[in-house]
């Protein structure tokens, strides 16, 4: 999956920058750490979402890494045993995903211009198509982000019980999440509201978002039966 072949062979115009928020601590996981950093084929999940963002053919200049302030060991030492040659910048995370974020794009702070793509660090089988489709269309849109339909029929809850959605109407998102640096810095300076659960929500006030084809395997590792499903599918490749 990792090495599913780019649309584009042309160098990108922009620069390009990618924040991943890894600064969680996967309580509804319920395991012995945070779920970043259990096992997914041998390795970290950390890592298989790292090496995507670090792969040559999608020329990210900077790779931001977002980690829980009392993990920062941890992960020096994963990084050295797993992956020494992986070349990211480490910053301590907030309370909050978008405070996370938001540490993400302060660390990003000399850059004036460019493209940022910010992305789960729990999301670690996103196919680079994916991951390059986004950062061409926010190049050509501002923002834009990964998302696919969904495949169930989808109900609303109301006072008296719940009602039908019309799906087509309907997509589910995930990341990455790819925005011009300075519109994403313009929105994360308003102060964070409880209906942000992404960065698109963020940004969507100031912009709108262009959606992506995104992939049912991009899946993010929340609960036990994903890291099954995420093993599952890494196997078959
Ligand atoms: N304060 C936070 C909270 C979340 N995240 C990151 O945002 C992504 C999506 O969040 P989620 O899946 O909810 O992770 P957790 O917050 O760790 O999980 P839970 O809600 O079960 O505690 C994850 O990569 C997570 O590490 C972060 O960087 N900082
Ligand atoms: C950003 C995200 O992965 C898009 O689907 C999602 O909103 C994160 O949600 P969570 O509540 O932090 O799991």
């Amino acid at each position: 999956m990792l090495g599913t072949k780019l649309p584009s062979p042309q160098a990108p115009k922009s620069p390009r920058f990618a924040i991943i928020v890894a600064g969680g601590t996967g309580t509804r996981m319920g395991a012995d750490r945070p779920k970043q950093f259990l096992e997914l084929q041998g390795e970290p999940v950390l890592l298989h979402t790292l090496r995507r963002f670090a792969a040559p053919a999608l020329s990210v200049q900077r790779l931001v890494l977002v980690l829980p302030a009392d993990q920062l060991e941890v992960w020096q030492e994963l990084h050295a045993r797993y992956a020494p040659e992986l070349r990211h910048e480490v910053v301590t995370g907030g309370a909050t995903r978008w405070a996370s974020v938001r540490q993400g794009l302060l660390h990003l702070g000399a850059q004036t211009e460019g493209l940022v793509a910010v992305h789960d660090g729990v999301r670690p089988l996103t196919p680079l198509s994916v991951i390059e489709n986004t950062y061409a269309a926010a190049e050509q849109h501002g923002a834009a982000i990964a998302a696919v339909p969904p495949k169930d029929s989808v109900r609303g809850l109301s006072a008296t019980g719940s009602y039908a959605l019309d799906r087509s109407r309907l997509r589910l998102v995930q990341t990455p999440q790819c925005f011009e640096l300075g519109l994403l810095r313009r929105a994360y300076q308003m102060p964070e509201l409880p209906t942000f659960t992404d960065d698109a929500s963020v940004v969507e006030d100031l912009h709108p978002i262009q959606l992506v084809q995104g992939d049912y395997g991009n899946i993010k590792i929340t609960t036990p039966d994903d890291l099954l499903l995420a093993e599952a599918l890494l196997r078959r490749g």
